[in-house]
């Protein structure tokens, strides 16, 4: 007798575990957009590195232009200039001024700037028309980071932002993730290459580009290997020499109960489980370890194989490259038209959602009917609906979870 179907929530699970964590190396900072922090990060310098000038101006003491403005204005003596980058600075004396130019370091004895605008801009004497308090237009040692504290936290997903505080104190390369190689291997004896011609019966390949850009699309390194007839040995063939070198496979087809199921027939009793998971699309599913490699066997249809990807392998990728957050983000939204689900499981229709302005929910309406071959309405929405599966019929204005695809 055939067991229950496992729920989805439980096949996620599975998927999750299955995956891991992937193992951390480090990484050039330039290869590292997009990647997880695997460790924490400690500054090895202090930000500001040294007490710098804020603005191009005049380094000064602030009791010397204590009294100056316009009407009475203060002359200073310039002894030096101090450009960016000037890394000896001789010290300020009492009743002179520095010429300073933004993040060149202050000298020894000036405790403030006044910047250019309220100068006449001197050389070898400056004429200043306005005081300027202790501090003013400076940039304090440590004021951002101070040498030996913690900036970056494992688990934090290393943008512009983050690469450029990892320069700034100096740091070359970081401890991420190492994204999972995996194997995308889409296999049906009707599949043809776009682009060629088509004979009555064959369908042009579509799983393999769609299911690599969902896997890159979540940082996996992906290769793929197209048209594995439906030929257990020829799969076998196929798969061998590729083992050694990928972190995951992905097939796609061949798993439900035909008579020539190459993925199931391939893989059964060799440490993958085939399982029915109430859901709807994406009922056919199976993964496990064959020759030690995780393997997750999604259904040929490619409604249902997109589907499967957002549902399991998209949040088991993102967990296992130590992403905090692993799933979309999810609204209630109100239904513009009537839904019908099979009940008993859980359902995800391909739907438009549109926000409201100015109102916590929005709204959204299906895009296409449930059927896991009608690509199209896919390619033109932006969620998916869940219908959970107590629910057979859902009237318009209804409130639903939505999953935001974008
Ligand atoms: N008797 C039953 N038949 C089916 C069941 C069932 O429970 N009992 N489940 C149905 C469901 S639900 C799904 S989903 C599919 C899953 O089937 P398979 O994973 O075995 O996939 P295939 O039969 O190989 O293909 C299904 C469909 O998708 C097309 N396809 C496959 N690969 C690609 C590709 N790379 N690019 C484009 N299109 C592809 C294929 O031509 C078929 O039309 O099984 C149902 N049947
Ligand atoms: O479960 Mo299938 O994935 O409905 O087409």
């Amino acid at each position: 007798m055939a067991s229950e179907p496992m729920s989805v929530s439980d096949y996620r699970t599975t998927v999750r575990t299955l995956l891991g964590a992937q193992p951390s190396s480090t990484r050039e900072l330039a290869h590292c957009r997009g990647l997880v922090l695997a460790e924490e990060v400690i500054a090895p310098v202090s930000l500001p590195p040294f007490d710098n000038s804020a603005m191009d101006g005049y380094a000064v003491r602030a009791v010397d232009v204590a009294d100056a403005n316009q009407d009475n204005p203060v002359e200073l003596p310039v002894t030096t200039d101090i450009p960016a980058g000037r890394t000896e600075v001789p010290p300020l004396l009492p009743g002179t001024a520095h010429r300073i130019m933004t993040g060149a370091p202050l000298p020894p004895g000036a405790d403030t700037v006044v910047q250019v605008e309220l100068t006449d801009g001197g050389i070898e004497r400056v004429r200043i028309d306005g005081s300027a308090p202790v501090g003013k237009h400076l940039r304090r040692t440590g004021e951002d980071v101070i040498a030996g504290s913690k900036i970056l936290e494992p688990g934090t997903v290393l943008g512009p932002a983050q690469l450029g505080l990892a320069a700034a104190v100096g740091l070359r390369d970081l401890p991420v993730h190492r994204p999972p190689r995996v194997l995308v291997l889409s296999t049906g004896s009707e599949l043809v290459a776009p682009g060629e011609p088509l004979l009555p019966g064959q369908i042009y390949e579509s799983n393999s580009v769609m299911l690599a850009s969902a896997l890159r699309e979540v940082g996996c390194e992906v290769r793929e290997l197209r048209f594995v007839p439906d030929d257990v040995s020829a799969f076998h063939a196929t798969l061998a020499p590729e083992l050694d070198s990928v972190d995951l496979l992905v097939t796609s087809g061949g798993v439900s109960a035909g008579a020539f199921e190459v993925v199931k027939d391939a893989l059964s009793g060799q440490g993958v489980e085939f399982t029915k998971v109430a859901v709807q699309p994406g009922g056919p599913q199976g993964c496990g370890r064959y020759q030690g490699v995780p393997v997750v066997t999604l259904p040929g249809n490619p409604v249902s194989a997109l589907v499967s990807v957002e549902l399991f392998l998209r949040p088991a990728v993102l967990g296992s490259l130590g992403h905090r957050s692993v799933h979309r983000r999810q609204v209630r939204a109100r239904l513009t038209s009537a839904l019908t689900s099979p009940g008993g499981k859980e359902q995800y229709r391909r739907g438009l959602y549109r926000p409201r302005l100015g109102e916590v929910s929005g709204e959204v309406g299906p895009s296409g009917g449930p059927g896991s071959h009608l690509l199209a309405s896919f390619a033109a929405a932006n969620c998916l609906i869940a219908i959970d599966k107590e629910t057979t019929e859902l009237a318009e204005g209804a409130e639903v979870d939505v999953l935001l695809l974008d």
